[in-house]
């Protein structure tokens, strides 16, 4: 034996003698469960046996010839050369049955493709496409359902990613979602479970440390995901659903994460995730195993007797190696075409790997079909059915309100994107007006340097508007999503909690840049009233902008994209804006943007106000009249026009935005056995 052998052998030694010291810890707390008067039940397979579940309403989730199949427009070319679209339909789950049952821990490995995350994403009620077809039938507890989101809120879902607010701590994040989701409880009870749970997840030492993101460095890579796995646990679910839960965690970070869903499963839970590549110890921690390759199952059931069940097929792992990765390239193409090359079989063509790797497949398909993990998949009658969602959201839509309106102003002020930046911004802002435009005289030229000062401070106050309220709804766009898919809030209290903590930021920042430029570059200082108006007119422009933002951030849905695009939505409004180009010298058909620019109306608003008692020094040519700025800028409409386009400009961007919010929160998921109209 050599002795990298032998040091594989003693390390398998040491595993197994884990493994048992795990198995003989993990019948001791069975056995305490039981004695502590904890429901028992045994399931009808081996795997359910002595399994005991702690939760008062387990779930088993049982699916029956399930098939999902997209349709997809192509364009071709038709025979007489025109190019057509045609619809091809592609089965993305072939006929699958299966059961998840309470108190197991099921894995659903595949390659790249498979459909793993399509079925999930389904059996959770998290499938939204709108070219999808679904046959076949679920049953929860042995009853046949139609949707499963029926019973959404004793099921929870943990996304690939973590979508958690950056500027929240653990322990705001659990708590927040405890006043949001927990009904029926008092505060102690609240701060209870969630001490418990920081202290189950070992959050306690990072509890009061900020989550941080890519920008400011909070809590650690692992730490974030059982913050993520917590808030869902919070409403103690009977069902847990995780999306590669590992993904881009270190091995030993990966393997806590897979222990604390292997505790969860050992107290009841109905525990599935997808997962990918996971190490032998992580493979160890799996009780079932459900194998995908090409929308088909080939394996599903106790996970330490796959390696068996293949071998037995003519398909025997190697010793040492790690099962998933063995599975892993069995159902891979390229893992037959190592197989060959480690023969030496070097000349093989791609067609014959093609072949060859498909024969497997269907080799493995009609061995499962016939295999007893069918026969183990019959929905036990155990479990009483369960009650439908009686309501629609957990607090009264108030108590949503005033959750959310104190979330958006802490994260507002905790953020310091929003206000050091912004504040900092408007300083600099202010500062470089005065540079540049100070003085200001009463001459011909005076009238041009005042006009450019207004204007100037307008884009400042309107670009920063619109561009930090794409910033603020795009980052928090997922965080929206993810609690609207788990029914913690409506979109009116989010959308009214948002817009009213933001409020006070609106008058903050545009107030901050007049206060520090106003007298300093010598605008009109006749009376108080015209440092005010001014003001007044710029959080109009500012309430404007952040509205128009607010549309753009929840039309498009990545930030990258309306960054990109804000030269092309934003430049117009800015040129006819009355400043570049005199109102009455507009062709026609541009007429509309320069109705509907902010610029036009805070440049107006501000002009009136500086212009209107100030006695220029300077004549018209023609006339020999006293100029009047108002008529060489071509100002027609009144101040109250101007604040009212303002006002009434900003309230239909939100209220469009708020109706986008609403159909970007509540997507079309297709519905079971419902049949498409496909139409070319
Ligand atoms: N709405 C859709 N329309 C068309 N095809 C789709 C749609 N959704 C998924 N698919 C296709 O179905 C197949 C399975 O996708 P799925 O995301 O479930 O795979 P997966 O096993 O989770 O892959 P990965 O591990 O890469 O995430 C893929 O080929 C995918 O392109």
């Amino acid at each position: 034996m050599s002795d990298l052998q032998a040091i594989q052998m003693s390390l398998m030694q040491v595993e197994s003698f884990q493994s048992k010291r795990e198995n003989q810890s993990a019948s001791y707390d069975r056995r305490n469960f039981a004695t502590n008067n904890f429901i028992s039940y045994t399931g009808e397979n081996s795997v359910q046996s002595s399994k005991i579940i702690q939760i008062s309403n387990p779930i088993e989730l049982t699916w029956k010839n399930l098939n999902i199949e997209a349709f997809i427009k192509k364009s071709v070319k038709s025979l007489n050369g025109k190019k057509e679209t045609v619809i091809e339909k592609k089965q993305i789950l072939k006929n699958l049955s299966g059961t998840l049952r309470p108190g197991q821990f099921t894995a659903i490995l595949g390659p790249s493709g498979s459909g793993k995350t399509t079925l999930l994403n389904f059996l959770s009620g998290r499938l939204v496409a709108k070219n999808m077809e679904i046959s076949g039938s679920l049953l929860l507890n042995n009853q046949e359902i139609s949707d499963i989101d029926d019973f959404s809120n004793q099921i929870a879902y943990v996304m690939q990613d973590d979508i958690l607010l950056s500027s929240f701590t653990p322990f705001q994040a659990f708590k927040f979602s405890a006043d949001l989701r927990l009904k029926d409880v008092n505060e102690q009870q609240k701060l209870q479970r969630v001490n418990s749970l920081i202290k189950d997840l070992c959050l306690s030492k990072c509890q009061d440390t900020r989550i941080g993101d890519s920008m400011f460095r909070g809590i650690s890579g692992g730490e974030r995901k059982r913050t993520s796995i917590g808030v869902e646990l919070l409403t103690n679910p009977a069902m847990l659903f995780l999306d590669e839960p590992t993904t881009g965690l270190d091995s030993y970070t990966a393997l806590q994460v897979i222990e604390l869903l292997e505790n969860l499963s050992n107290k009841g839970v109905n525990v599935i995730s997808t997962i990918h590549q996971p190490s032998s110890e992580i493979f160890n921690a799996f009780e079932r195993l459900i194998l995908i390759c090409r929308g088909s199952i080939i394996y599903q059931g106790d996970s330490h007797k796959a390696l068996d069940y293949f071998s037995a097929l003519g398909y025997k792992c190697p010793d040492y190696s790690n099962p998933s990765e063995y599975f892993m390239k069995l159902m891979d193409k390229e893992g037959l075409l190592i197989e060959f090359i480690e023969k030496g079989e070097l000349e093989i063509n791609e067609e014959e790997i093609k072949t060859q790797f498909e024969n497997r497949i269907q080799f493995f398909v009609n061995s499962y079909k016939i295999s007893d993990q069918v026969q183990a998949l019959q929905p036990s009658c155990l479990y009483q059915p369960l009650q439908k969602n009686d309501i629609n959201f957990n607090v009264t839509t108030q108590q949503q309100f005033i959750l959310l309106l104190k979330r958006s102003f802490i994260s507002q002020i905790y953020n310091p994107m929003d206000l050091l930046v912004k504040s900092v911004q408007m300083i600099i802002f202010a500062i470089s007006t005065i540079i540049v435009f100070h003085p200001l005289g009463i001459n011909q030229s005076g009238i041009q340097d005042r006009s450019g000062a207004l204007f100037f401070i307008t884009t400042i106050i309107a670009l920063t508007s619109i561009s930090g309220s794409v910033a603020t709804f795009s980052a928090e766009r997922h965080l929206f999503l993810r609690e609207r898919f788990n029914k913690s809030y409506g979109v009116g209290p989010y959308f009214w909690g948002k817009n009213l903590a933001e409020f006070p930021f609106h008058i903050l920042y545009p107030f901050l840049n007049i206060l520090i430029s106003y007298y300093s570059i010598g605008f009109n200082d006749q009376q108080a009233q015209y440092f005010f108006v001014l003001c007044a007119s710029m959080i109009c422009t500012f309430f404007y902008g952040t509205s128009y933002g607010l549309l753009l951030s929840v039309i498009f849905n990545k930030m990258e994209l309306v960054m990109a695009l804000i030269p092309v939505l934003v430049i117009p409004f800015m040129v006819l804006g009355g400043f570049f180009i005199n109102s009455n010298n507009i062709p026609h058909y541009f007429r509309w943007i320069e109705y509907v620019s902010m610029f036009k109306y805070g440049f107006q608003a501000s002009a009136l106000n500086e212009f209107e008692k100030i006695n220029f020094t300077c004549e018209d040519q023609v006339s020999g009249k006293q100029c009047d700025p108002l008529d060489q800028l071509g100002i027609n409409e009144s101040m109250g026009t101007n604040f009212g386009a303002m006002i009434a400009l900003g309230m239909g961007c939100r209220f469009f935005a708020y109706i986008m919010m609403h159909l970007i929160s509540t997507p079309k998921r297709p519905k079971l056995n419902e049949k498409k109209q496909v139409k070319s």
